[in-house]
This record gives structure tokens, sequence and C-alpha cells, in this order.
């Protein structure tokens, strides 16, 4: 049987995706839920054995499925790493190297394919960031033909980042399960706020995670 699958988009990059998925998958556990949680591509990744590794999105994600750090489980979470913080395409170009989107799209089948339970896909930056030379997040997603949550901010701006998202991902019937918006530093208006504001024109249901908050209980019983 294969997994439900999510991917999980951002309004922008740096913008709550690994906090929210990885609470995301925390709530899911402690629901009883089976859950595998995976970043396909990440830039701005440091080596293994880099103390900074501990802060990157494939440790983090890595840590709230409770799975122990090692070579075998960050290759199994993220198998495209590049260390510049940069678009995927431009950080893989510093390091010789290309990406196919059909190579991106199949792993990501073949783990939809073989996980029980939830998958959950962390994507990369924002919802058209490229992935590769000539691909972006929205092609890699449309391409998979699975649902999205789309990950918000909620500094000044961040309402129109995010309904432009959603708008892009109606327009190329890409479901969208719902929002999230995970509170940005130093923001003008309360996060509640910016997430009603975001629920008047989304056409899903937004939800709202304060700065530390977990997951709220019926954001994961929408997945
Ligand atoms: N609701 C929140 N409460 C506390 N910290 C948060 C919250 N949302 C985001 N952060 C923090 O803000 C920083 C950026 O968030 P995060 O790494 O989740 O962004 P991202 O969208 O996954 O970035 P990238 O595009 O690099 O994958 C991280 O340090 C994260 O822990
Ligand atoms: C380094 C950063 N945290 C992400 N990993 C990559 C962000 C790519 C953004 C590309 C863009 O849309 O301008
Ligand atoms: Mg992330």
């Amino acid at each position: 049987m294969p997994a439900r699958a999510l991917f999980i988009a951002g309004a922008g990059t740096e913008i709550g995706k690994t906090y929210v998925t990885a609470a995301l998958t925390r709530r899911l556990r402690a629901q009883g839920r089976a859950v595998r949680t995976v970043k396909p591509l990440a830039s701005g990744v440091p080596s293994l054995g880099d103390p900074g590794f501990i802060e990157s999105d494939t440790a983090r994600l890595l840590d709230a499925q409770g799975i122990a750090l090692d070579a075998e489980a960050v290759e199994s979470c993220s198998p495209w790493r590049f260390s510049a913080p940069l678009s995927p395409d431009q950080a893989a170009v510093l390091e010789g190297r290309s990406l196919d989107l059909t190579d991106l799209v199949g792993w990501c089948r073949a783990e939809i394919a073989r996980t029980e339970g939830t998958l959950l896909i962390e994507g990369v930056g924002g919802l058209m960031s490229p992935v590769t030379a000539v691909a972006t997040g929205l092609d890699w997603l449309r391409a998979l033909g699975v649902p999205a949550l789309l990950v918000s901010g909620s500094y000044l701006g961040a309402i129109s980042h995010a309904l432009t998202a959603c708008e892009t991902l109606r327009l190329h019937d890409v479901p969208l399960r719902a929002v999230a918006v995970s509170e940005s530093p130093g923001a003008p208006a309360p996060a509640a706020t910016v997430a009603a504001a975001i629920a008047r024109h989304a056409g899903a249901p937004v939800f709202c995670l304060r700065r530390g908050e977990t997951c709220p209980e019926d954001l994961a019983g929408l997945i």
C-alpha cells in the first residue's frame, strides 16, 4: 500500500517549512500514526562531520522522527545535498554537479511506493524556486501529483506571498490541503491576524504556529 504523500511547499525560503514539517511529524507520531519525513533536495548543507550539520533541515527532520543521525539516515532522507546556501541549481554548478527533475521525481515516487503510512516531503526554498537548471519546485510538485501543505510566514508582506502561492497552486490544479502560518520574528501583526486574512482568500483551511508552538491537532488530522 503506497504512502499517503504530502508535499510541504513554502511561500518563500527560510519561512518555516522545516519547523512546520518537524512539528507535524512529531504530532503524527504522538497520534500513533506511521510517518516518514524526507527532504530530498537541500542546499546550504554542511558536511556530516561539521558541527553545524545538526542545524540542517535533514538533521532536524531526522530528529523529529526519532532517527539517529548517521550517514545512512542522512542519505535516505536527503540524497541530493549541496553546500552553498543558494538556489539548488546554482549550488550544484558550484560543485560541478547537476540534477535532473526525472531523477528527483523518480526517487520520490519510489519512496512513496515503499513507505507505509504518511510520507512528508519538504520542498526547497519557495514554491517556484529553481530545483534544477530548467525546473522549479512547482514543476516537481506537479510531476509528483500529490497534495500540498503551504507554509507562510507572518511578516509584513506574507499575506500576498502566501496568496500568490495559493493562486499558483490553484491555477495548476495542485490540491492544497492547508496553509500553515509559522510566526515570523518581529512581525508587526499577530500571526493569528495574518492567518485570518489569508483564510479569507486561500480557499483552504489555515492554521497558525506561534513561535515555539507545536503542530495543532486539527492540522495533523487533515493529513
Ligand atoms: N513558529 C516558529 N517558532 C520558532 N521558530 C521558528 C518558527 N518558524 C520558523 N522558525 C525558525 O526560523 C528559521 C527558519 O525556519 P525553517 O528552517 O523552518 O525555514 P524553511 O522554510 O524550512 O527554510 P529553507 O527554505 O531553508 O528550507 C529556523 O531557525 C526555524 O527554527
Ligand atoms: C539556502 C536556503 N535556506 C534554501 N536552502 C535555498 C533557497 C533557494 C531560493 C531561491 C530563490 O527562490 O531565490
Ligand atoms: Mg527547510
